[in-house]
């Protein structure tokens, strides 16, 4: 079997439906927020409740910025990897063409944080989506807004080794 086919039989498997509150698939094993065997990932796990997604998240010292904060950039790149699960909700692969954080408050590292996205509008093959970041049951440290484009499967062709 190819590099692709194994791709494509392992994402119509990820796009099953999930019940309401069952955990979602990683994307890949290897995926950088949610892939369990990247040794420098985030190990995101992430559930669906209703029409939204959400995750529990530490950042530790792997995601550090200035010392004892995580880095804006992977506080982006949880972010971006949360959009990227609403796709088994929306049923087809899609990808960031856009990706905008507003940075609210330090994240601390070694801190548990709440987070949760959602498809705000469809409009073809756009997929507009926001999502924030809180303290347990406490205020908002980040949201973000993004963009997302539908393609089809074959997109990820490009990443494939020749
Ligand atoms: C089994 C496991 C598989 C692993 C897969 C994991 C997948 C998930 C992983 C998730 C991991 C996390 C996620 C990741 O990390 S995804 C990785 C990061 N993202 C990428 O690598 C994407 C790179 N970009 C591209 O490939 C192309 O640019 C894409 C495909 C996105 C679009 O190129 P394409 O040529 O196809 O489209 P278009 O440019 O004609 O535009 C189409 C339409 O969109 C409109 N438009 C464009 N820009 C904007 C804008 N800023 N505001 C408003 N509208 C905008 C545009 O006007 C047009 O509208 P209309 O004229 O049609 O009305």
């Amino acid at each position: 079997m190819s590099s692709m086919e194994e791709l494509l039989a392992g994402w119509n498997e990820k796009f099953r439906p999930h019940a309401d509150g069952a955990q979602l698939p990683p994307h890949h094993p290897h995926c950088l927020a949610c892939g369990p065997d990247n040794p420098h990932g985030h190990h995101l796990t992430v559930h669906r409740r209703g029409e939204e997604v959400h995750a529990t998240h530490v950042f530790d010292e792997r995601h550090v910025g200035a010392p004892g904060i995580a880095h804006g950039g992977a506080v982006a790149t949880v972010f971006d990897d949360l959009f990227g699960f609403l796709l088994y909700l929306t049923g087809g692969p899609a990808v960031t063409r856009k990706l905008e954080v507003l940075y609210d408050s330090p994240v601390i590292l070694g801190t548990t944080y709440d987070l949760a996205a959602r498809v705000t509008r469809t409009e073809g093959r756009k997929l507009f989506m926001e999502a924030d970041m809180k303290q347990l049951g406490g205020s908002r440290v980040a949201s973000a807004s993004a963009l997302f484009l539908s393609v089809d499967v074959t997109h990820f062709n490009q990443g494939m080794p020749r």
